[in-house]
């Protein structure tokens, strides 16, 4: 695991909450879903970064207290999140799949929230929740009739309606707009700025840097890295590339480039080269020089192995 700094800078709130995972493992039958994670997050926002099939849904869910760490423990603020009602007081969760009555207004849908919570005044609460998520205009529409970034605001809404100090989300921008996404991550800030513990899971690097200060990536069920993102950003864009290169003459052209810094080997195939290069952006730049200085005319160059997932193998490697 490359661990970078625990930066979990915040906001200056009034109460705060902490998230902490010790160990935490989790399997379904023989799938290792969640593997021996710890983390500690405070206020402000943190993205967990990870591809597809990552551990965060579950991950989230043991926060959350609606499944069981198969060893470990998940605490918020010292008690654990499993089988601890006082925790759903406390902590709110958007879930990734999108489960809300279309007929419902969005008032109707977050006064049912606040109902469910037993809140002493549901009404106000709704009232508040639906300013927090600037809803007012549009509460008293079907929720059928919103956009994707509506909706989402809605079921935010519907979270925080009891005023956690914990909002959990899972892939909250997923299917939205530019717009819808901005705005989305505006919220996130605002929330995270007064004072309270945002987790958003997200399996694009550019969502997470947009919003989120404190980065923990996931990878295979593990803890692959943690840290601020750009420390995150430059360990991904450091890391060894691979190109496929292929020229009029391939093999004068792997000579002269074995003599290249930046190389790091280079291999002659039958359909031309594969290059390791440690520094992207240094052998993009002195490729076509030593072409040039060789009469060498370089027909194609292309990144290879540049899948999201192979970005973050490469961190549990490191
Ligand atoms: N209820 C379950 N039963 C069996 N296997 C499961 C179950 N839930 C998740 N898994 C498996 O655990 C692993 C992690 O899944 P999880 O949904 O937590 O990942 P994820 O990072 O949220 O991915 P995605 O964004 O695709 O949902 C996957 O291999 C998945 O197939």
């Amino acid at each position: 695991m490359t661990t970078i700094s625990a930066n979990q800078t915040a906001a200056t709130p009034t109460a705060t909450s902490t998230l902490d995972l010790a160990g935490v493992s989790r399997w379904y039958g023989n799938v290792v879903a969640v593997n021996d994670v710890s983390m500690s997050l405070g206020p402000g926002v943190t993205g967990l970064l990870g591809p597809n099939g990552a551990g965060k849904t579950t991950l989230l869910h043991m926060m959350a207290g609606f499944l069981a760490p198969s060893r470990g423990a998940v605490s918020l603020d010292g008690r654990p999140t499993w089988r601890n009602p006082d925790v759903y007081r406390r902590l709110g969760l958007v879930s990734e799949r999108e489960a809300v009555h279309t007929f419902l207004t969005a008032h109707e849908f977050v006064l049912a929230s606040a109902k469910l919570h037993r809140l002493p005044d549901p009404a106000e609460a709704a009232r508040k929740a639906i300013a927090l998520v600037e809803m007012e205009g549009a509460q008293d529409r079907r929720i059928g009739t919103y956009s994707k970034g509506m909706r989402q605001r809605a079921r935010v809404a519907a979270a925080l309606v009891h005023e956690p100090q914990v909002l959990l989300l899972d892939e909250p921008f997923n299917g939205m707009d530019p717009r819808q996404r901005l705005h989305m991550m505006e919220l996130l800030h605002r929330l995270g700025d007064a004072g309270r513990t945002i987790l958003f899971s997200s399996h694009i690097l550019e969502e997470v840097e947009q919003v989120s200060g404190t980065v923990q990536v996931m990878v295979a069920g593990r803890l692959a890295a943690s840290g601020d993102f750009r420390t995150i950003r430059r360990l991904m864009t450091n890391r060894p590339h691979v190109f496929a290169v292929h020229s009029t003459d391939d093999r004068a052209l792997a000579v002269a480039l074995m003599a290249e810094a930046s190389v790091t080997g280079v291999e002659l195939g039958r359909t031309g080269l594969t290059v390791r290069a440690g520094d992207y952006g240094a052998f993009t730049r002195v490729l076509p020089k030593i072409a040039l200085a060789e009469g060498i005319r370089v027909r194609q160059l292309v990144p290879e192995d540049e899948s999201l997932e192979s970005v973050f193998s490469y961190l549990v490697e490191a």
